[in-house]
């Protein structure tokens, strides 16, 4: 598919796209779901072959039934509502303005948004995305590949701070925080007390506790929100761009 020429007109399709979003977003409280869509799509990048990442291919029915994606059509269907308004758009662009949307209007940072992905048709095999089941070795195996680091894994982790897990989608249960739709470190401050009523912490949440250089994160976290909110804009930019060279 042809790279979107990002000139004046489509940057002015961004910026519709974008009030929209919020629009959309705010009328249906689904800033969370926006979110794993975003990540959904970009999380599939592998650094060494470079395929993958945020270029739009979760559309496709063969990757929305990969297990990890379960409930997401939900997601996809809300962002056809913002294509029919915005056709130029790319959807690779439109997941991802949709996530750092949610970011924003849940009182998250202000994430720099770059447009200009190009769309495929092309789905990666099924597994690139985290087994929320298993621990250390795994999630840094699985985000390696992507080509981030240890400090974007705490910080992008820091995400489910939003939301909550679903029995029919993934078979977990529950929200990680006691507000689910605000953008704040509570998911770190949750995570150094310990199991508390009602509240979700998947294998992968947990293991960022037993590894050193993960645990330094953590509490960095859980003590500074200004540094959470640093370090997750520049993670979650950096995740949203994968692959992608900004012209
Ligand atoms: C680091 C490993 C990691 C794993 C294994 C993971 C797994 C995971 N994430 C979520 C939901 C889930 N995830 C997320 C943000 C999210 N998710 C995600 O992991 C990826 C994509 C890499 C797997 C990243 C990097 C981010 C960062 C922002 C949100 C906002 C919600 C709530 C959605 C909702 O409320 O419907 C579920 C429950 C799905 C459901 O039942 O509705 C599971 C099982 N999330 C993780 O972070
Ligand atoms: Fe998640």
């Amino acid at each position: 598919m042809a790279l979107p020429v990002v000139d004046t007109e489509y940057l002015k399709e961004i910026e519709k796209a974008r009030r929209n979003l919020r629009a959309l977003i705010a009328n249906r409280n689904c800033a969370p779901l926006m979110l794993r869509l975003a990540w959904h799509d970009a999380g599939t990048y592998d650094v060494k072959t470079k395929t993958g990442g945020p270029n739009g291919s979760i559309r496709h029915e063969e990757e929305l039934a990969h297990g990890a994606n379960n409930g997401l059509k939900k997601a996809i269907e809300f962002c056809e509502e913002v294509k029919a308004k915005c056709p130029k758009i790319s959807y690779a662009d439109l997941y991802q303005l949709a996530g750092v949307v949610a970011v924003e209007v849940t009182g998250g940072p202000t994430i720099d948004f770059v447009p200009g992905r190009r769309d495929s048709n092309v789905c990666p095999r099924e597994g690139r995305l985290p087994d929320a089941k298993q621990g250390v070795p795994h999630l840094r195996d699985i985000f390696y590949r992507m080509g981030v680091s240890d400090k974007d894994i705490v910080a992008l982790s820091g995400g489910h701070t939003l939301g909550r897990a679903h029995p029919e989608r993934s078979g977990f249960d529950g929200p990680w925080t006691e507000d689910p739709l605000k953008f704040d470190n509570s998911y770190f401050v949750e995570l150094l007390k310990g199991e508390s009523e009602g509240l979700l912490k998947l294998p992968t949440d947990k293991c960022l506790l037993e590894d050193p250089e993960f645990r330094r994160y953590v509490e960095l976290y859980a003590k500074n929100e200004d540094a959470f909110f640093r370090d997750y804009a520049e993670s979650h930019k950096k995740l949203s761009e994968l692959g992608f060279a900004p012209s």
